[in-house]
């Protein structure tokens, strides 16, 4: 996760008209705050884009709207059964982004009906102490979903302790059994993980179609790129997976019908990469100093917004893009976790 502070120039493309994406200072973790409710009708996006014509794609209201349909789901089931879907998160350490998603993913909990639980550990916590914990709400009937907060402090071994998630509260969808099964034909995880899912979902509710089109994903990280691949692959569209080593992104990039860019990297994807009417899903938040801010930085994606939006259809902004349905997505999963357990359909 990129969250140190540095400087980022765009080295690839640059235009007069752009300077708002060419330098950005990068600042450390910041906090997040929650939305409140917004319009829930989207429609679907344009075949072809104009000069600065693409639809914006609004997380912020399709995440409202997703919640308000767990919400009906979690009474239903409450009322039909007794069982109140329940979410564990647990916290290691005190870094402030992470102490914020926390409470977001806690008051999200609350504004749905499911139950959530939270353990802090100090941040000299040892390994075994986390794994203790998991055990915990492996073994305790209420806890449907057990969410390990990431990062985790250095001295832990973050496979161990992603692995000791009962697979079938792993909300998150990090264990490699749910990753393995994402990646075989045939076979289905029982939880896919939440930002790629939330992209996903963006894609299908802005009715975008995926069969058959090329898309590229920037970034192969465990938790964003690859599993963000493999879904669109599901989907039966032919991917491309743009890295650190790729040659050209640039290039590989501008051939993307559908591009979802995951890297941490401040308007890194220029207009330049962009094929006309291309759909883009821009996971990246990166906080970069802004001194009309309040708070002294703004949040912005990996793509620069103001030249995307001149070429493609459809793309997301940030904030109040994928970052609201990745918490909505995670809802969901803990709602079909206790579904699941107690046979609710
Ligand atoms: N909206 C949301 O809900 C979420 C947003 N995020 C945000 O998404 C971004 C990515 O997160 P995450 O996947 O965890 O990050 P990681 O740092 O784990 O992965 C970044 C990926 O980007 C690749 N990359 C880095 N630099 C470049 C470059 N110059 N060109 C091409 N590829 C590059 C890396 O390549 P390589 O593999 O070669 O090192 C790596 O695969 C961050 O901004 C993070 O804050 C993350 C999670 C949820
Ligand atoms: N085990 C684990 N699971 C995760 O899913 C996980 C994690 N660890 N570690 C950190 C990343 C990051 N992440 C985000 C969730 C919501 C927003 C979000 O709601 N963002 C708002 C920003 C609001 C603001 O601060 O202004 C938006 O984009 O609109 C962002 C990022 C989940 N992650």
């Amino acid at each position: 996760m990129a969250s140190s502070m540095f400087f980022t120039h765009c080295h690839y493309y640059s235009s007069p008209s752009s300077f708002a994406c060419r330098l950005h200072r990068q600042v450390g973790p910041t906090p997040l705050r929650f939305f409140s409710p917004a319009p829930s009708r989207v429609s679907p996006v344009a075949a072809m884009a104009t000069e600065s014509s693409a639809k914006v794609i609004d997380g912020k209201s399709v995440a409202k709207q997703v919640r308000d349909e767990i919400t009906a789901e979690v009474s239903r089931m409450r009322e039909a059964t007794g069982v109140v879907p329940g979410l564990a998160v647990i916290l290691v350490g005190d870094r402030k982004d992470s102490a914020t998603y926390v409470r977001n993913k806690k008051k999200a909990c609350e504004s749905v009906g499911i139950n959530s639980l939270e353990a802090n550990l100090p941040e000299d916590s040892t390994e075994e102490e986390v794994l203790n914990y998991i055990s915990g709400y492996n073994n305790d009937p209420s806890v449907h979903g057990i969410l390990v907060q990431l990062p985790l402090p250095s001295h832990m071994n973050e496979q161990n302790v992603l692995n000791a998630v009962r697979i079938e509260k792993d909300v998150d969808g990090f264990h490699p059994l749910n990753i393995g099964r994402l990646a075989m034909r045939g076979r289905d995880p029982l939880f896919v993980p939440c930002t790629p899912k939330g992209c996903i979902e963006l894609l299908h509710r802005y009715s975008v179609t995926i069969k058959g089109k090329r898309a590229v994903v920037i970034g192969r990280s465990n938790i964003v790129g690859m599993p963000a691949a493999l879904l669109l692959q599901r989907e039966d569209a032919t991917v491309s997976i743009v890295h650190s080593r790729t040659s050209n992104p640039e290039e590989i990039t501008r051939q993307a019908d559908i591009i979802i860019s995951a890297v941490g990297q401040p308007n890194m994807v220029r207009g330049s990469w962009i094929k006309p009417g291309a759909v883009i899903i821009d996971v990246g938040i990166n906080p970069v100093e802004d001194p009309n801010s309040p708070r002294g930085y703004k949040l912005v994606g990996d793509v620069c917004f103001e030249e995307a939006v001149k070429v493609a259809s459809a793309v997301t902004p940030v904030p109040g893009g994928v970052g609201p349905m990745t918490i909505a997505m995670l809802l969901q999963n803990t709602l079909i976790s206790a579904k699941r357990v107690h046979s609710f359909e």
